[in-house]
């Protein structure tokens, strides 16, 4: 386990997790169906709670299936070698997810009319939940400090790049009727109204009980608590650190508590340059 990384087509990826030679067979070969609903992220964006959520939308609230296979599993990341070996040979419709930036997904998303639920969140949260995470995995390149992870951060050595330049590919599908954005805050701030959202856009139609089974299942206290949501599983294999998980706090703002004032005001900067063409109204954080 080295914990580096392999740079796809000037793109930094875990080399524990992604193999050069599947990724291309992936992105040349597979075909993307009507039906797939795929997730698409920033790492640290939110990725595992919609997930969830979106489990437990197919499964109609109930939490048998989210108690009884990992999480990895019953979303498979497309980039992953182990994903993208679960995703080829199964039956449809399937639920896939992705961090990779727009250039990199395989083709045929475009030419498809599967549903893609891109979610955002704050990247200053996205920073600080990153930092904490990988200082405790053992599959990606470990930071020795925050000071030191800001600057990564900023530059874009950091697993799948830049989150500037991941929005910017990202956002040239808005508009589109089979591309839904969310952000981590709406969904934290009102996880009900979001998930009637996503029913909505997913032609899904939840009875009261099933939408409140959903909601507590899906809650930060209950996923924390379940070792197939949780990244417990990932001890077993050394991956994570004793006691590690991937349930750390689970809210928004979080970056106040860590952030020098310096750090905030560079931050600000970079972020009204580099997203002056983005629309406000997709950064309910500002
Ligand atoms: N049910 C839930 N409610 C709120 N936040 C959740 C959540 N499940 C996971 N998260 C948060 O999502 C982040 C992980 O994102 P990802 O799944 O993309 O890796 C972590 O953020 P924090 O580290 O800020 O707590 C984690 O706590
Ligand atoms: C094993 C599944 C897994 C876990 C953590 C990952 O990290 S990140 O989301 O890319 O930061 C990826 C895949």
């Amino acid at each position: 386990m080295s914990g580096g990384y392999i740079w796809f087509e000037g793109i930094p990826l875990p080399d524990t997790t992604v193999v050069p030679e599947v990724l291309r067979e992936a992105l040349e070969s597979f075909v993307f169906k009507d039906e797939d609903v795929v997730i698409v992220t920033y790492p640290k964006s939110g990725t595992n709670w919609l997930i969830e959520i979106l489990c437990l939308i197919s499964s109609k609230g109930d939490p048998k299936w989210i108690q009884s296979v990992p999480i990895w599993d019953r979303s498979p990341w497309i980039e992953n070698e182990y994903g993208y070996n679960l995703l080829k040979d199964k039956e449809g419709p399937l639920l896939i997810t992705s961090h990779l930036p727009i250039q990199l997904i395989p083709k045929s998303l475009f030419s498809s009319k599967a549903k893609v639920i891109y979610l955002i969140r704050n990247p200053r949260d996205i920073l600080v939940s990153g930092y904490f995470f990988y200082s405790i995995s053992n599959f990606i390149k470990k930071p020795e400090s925050l000071e030191q992870y800001f600057e990564w951060f900023i530059q874009g050595n950091v697993p799948y790049g830049s989150w500037f330049d991941h929005i910017h590919g990202w956002m040239s599908m808005k508009g589109k009727e089979n591309f839904l954005i969310l952000s981590y805050e709406e969904l934290r701030r009102d996880t009900r109204s979001t998930v009637q959202k996503i029913c909505q856009f997913l032609g899904k139609k939840l009875e009261p009980e099933e939408l409140n089974s959903l909601l507590k299942n899906s809650s930060f206290k209950v996923m924390k608590e379940n070792k197939m949501s949780n990244f417990t599983l990932l001890h077993a294999y050394h991956l994570l650190e004793e006691n590690g998980s991937l349930m750390r706090k689970g809210i928004s703002g979080d970056w106040k508590n860590y952030f020098t004032v310096a750090q905030a005001e560079a931050f600000d900067k970079i972020f009204q340059e580099k997203m002056a063409d983005v629309p406000r109204e997709l950064f309910p954080w500002e």
